[in-house]
């Protein structure tokens, strides 16, 4: 293989590179060339045709090598550039490169000329070096970009769900307490490529990530929040002890690349609540996006309560972001949100900070309640499991629905007041203002939550989301 004056290498792995250019750009380039290669090479180098060198690649099999003998790879002239100047064709196959191999300079110069402009950096292995450099399979001279190659790149750029992307992790953050069981981290990640467009997530959007992990194919799902960085959006993920991909992610380094398909609308897992028939024709949500409000130009609903368990919070963090950043834009928009966020032991708690944050800075629109089963003795918060009566305490300590007509303030909003409860949930379906309730979270939480809201009459067909 030779490289000729400003040549670009295409490698079968889709490296694309030019070294003129990466000598040009890459301040010290020549000399990191020169150090690992031993010859002094300047920019006029390549430029000067007698000047090209031929490079050989390391690792070329034996039966390459037969095949390639007549076009002769190893040439004098740069032998010592050459990195198998002593093959023993008795071993058939070198396994390592040494210092100084071409294989090697590649290395550098992928490790260190694209460490700033936002591509995977990593060095290879010494078997990936080998193989890499084994792998050259054409050279291109000139690199313009035709209408077509425009065209085809406009293409390529347009989000398309079903193809999966790779995004590089840029931040690590342990976002669970210390003494949590089960940890909790937000990963963040960002394009790869500084052209690409990063989807906008909504509420409702969920991704797949794909990994192989112990020779198995794995695909598994997460809520993806849009993150303030440029072109960045973050998960959060609880951490299994037996959990293959929450281990995996866990385990990854910044720097590390993912593959991502999606965003998906949560609509179609969830369709089942929607075809209930009591379903009201004036709440019947849009089919997609189905957390927002179709009948709202902004999406935004008037009252919102959401009810989380565990990692169950990551769709009401983007309800809660979705709505907050609107406020921040017009900051005359009203809603009011409720999140009631129930965990085993207050160890569970997650994400806490962000959260105390997000009250401090919602001007009141956002208030959280905490909810424990195994709560610590000086707990003061709520405790035990949610049924009707911590429902009902919670609806009405929250929000009064504007037919006054039908309840006053003062009124006692405990569930032997039956009578109270009742005219409280005619007033709330009577309320002229969206309202919504969301609640995620473990299977048996969603079932005792769903059981409740219907034995105190809450409107569960027209109002309630249950994500599952
Ligand atoms: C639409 C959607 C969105 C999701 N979003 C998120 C998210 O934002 N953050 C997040 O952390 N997860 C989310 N999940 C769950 C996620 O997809 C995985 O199921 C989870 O990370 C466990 O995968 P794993 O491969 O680590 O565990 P697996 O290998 O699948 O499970 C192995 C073992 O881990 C333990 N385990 C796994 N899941 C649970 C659980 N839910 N409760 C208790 N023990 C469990 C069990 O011991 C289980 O036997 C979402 C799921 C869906 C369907």
């Amino acid at each position: 293989m030779r490289i000729a004056s400003g040549a670009q290498l295409v490698v079968a792995e889709g490296l694309l590179f030019d070294i003129r250019k990466w000598i040009k750009i890459h301040p010290g380039g020549a000399k990191i060339l020169q150090r690992v290669i031993g010859t002094d090479i300047t920019n006029d180098f390549f430029l000067d045709t007698s000047n090209q060198p031929k490079f050989t690649f390391g690792e070329i099999d034996q039966k390459d090598r037969d095949k390639n003998n007549s076009t002769s790879q190893y040439s004098s002239t740069l032998k010592k550039y050459d990195d198998a100047p002593n093959f023993d064709d008795s071993k058939q196959k070198r396994t390592i490169l040494r210092t100084g191999s071409i294989a090697n300079v590649f290395d550098v110069i992928n490790s260190s000329s694209f460490k700033n402009s936002r591509v995977a950096t990593h060095h290879h292995s010494i078997f990936a070096t080998t193989k890499l450099a084994s792998m050259v399979i054409a050279r291109v001279d000139e690199y313009t970009d035709s209408p077509q190659k425009i065209q085809q790149s406009k293409v390529e750029n347009e989000h398309v769900p079903h193809i999966f992307r790779r995004y590089i992790l840029v931040n690590k953050e342990i976002v669970s307490r210390n003494d949590a069981q089960r940890p909790v981290v937000k990963l963040t990640f960002q394009v790869i490529n500084v052209n690409e467009q990063l989807p906008e997530f909504l509420p409702g959007d969920y991704i797949e990530i794909f990994s192989h992990i112990k020779g198995q194919v794995l695909l598994r799902s997460y809520t993806p929040l849009q993150s303030d960085k440029d072109k960045c959006f973050s998960i959060i993920i609880r951490i299994y002890e037996e959990g293959l991909m929450s281990r995996h992610l866990m385990k990854q380094l910044v720097g590390f690349e993912i593959k991502v398909r999606g965003p998906f609308d949560i609509s179609k897992r969830i369709t089942a609540n929607l075809n209930s028939p009591n379903s009201s024709k004036y709440y019947e949500p849009s089919p997609k996006h189905i957390l927002l409000n179709p009948l709202s130009n902004d999406g935004c609903w008037d009252v919102l309560f959401m009810i989380a368990g565990g990692t169950g919070l990551t769709p009401m963090l983007q309800l809660i972001k979705y709505h907050l950043s609107y406020a921040n834009q017009f900051p005359n928009r009203n809603f009011k949100l409720f999140l009631l966020f129930a965990n085993e032991t207050i160890s569970d708690i997650f994400y806490f900070k962000y959260l105390d944050h997000s009250v401090a800075t919602s001007n009141g629109k956002l208030k959280i309640a905490y909810l424990l089963t195994r709560p610590p003795p000086d707990w003061e918060e709520l405790s035990g499991h949610i049924n009707e009566d911590i429902l009902c305490q919670w609806f009405s300590k929250n929000h009064i629905p504007d037919i006054s007509s039908l309840i006053s303030e003062n009124e006692s909003p405990i569930l032997e007041n039956s009578d109270y409860v009742k005219r409280y949930m005619q007033a709330l379906i009577q309320d002229s203002r969206h309202i919504k309730l969301v609640t995620c979270g473990p299977p048996l939480m969603i079932d005792s939550v769903e059981e409740s809201l219907n034995n105190i009459g809450f409107p569960v067909n027209d109002k309630a989301i249950f994500i599952r």
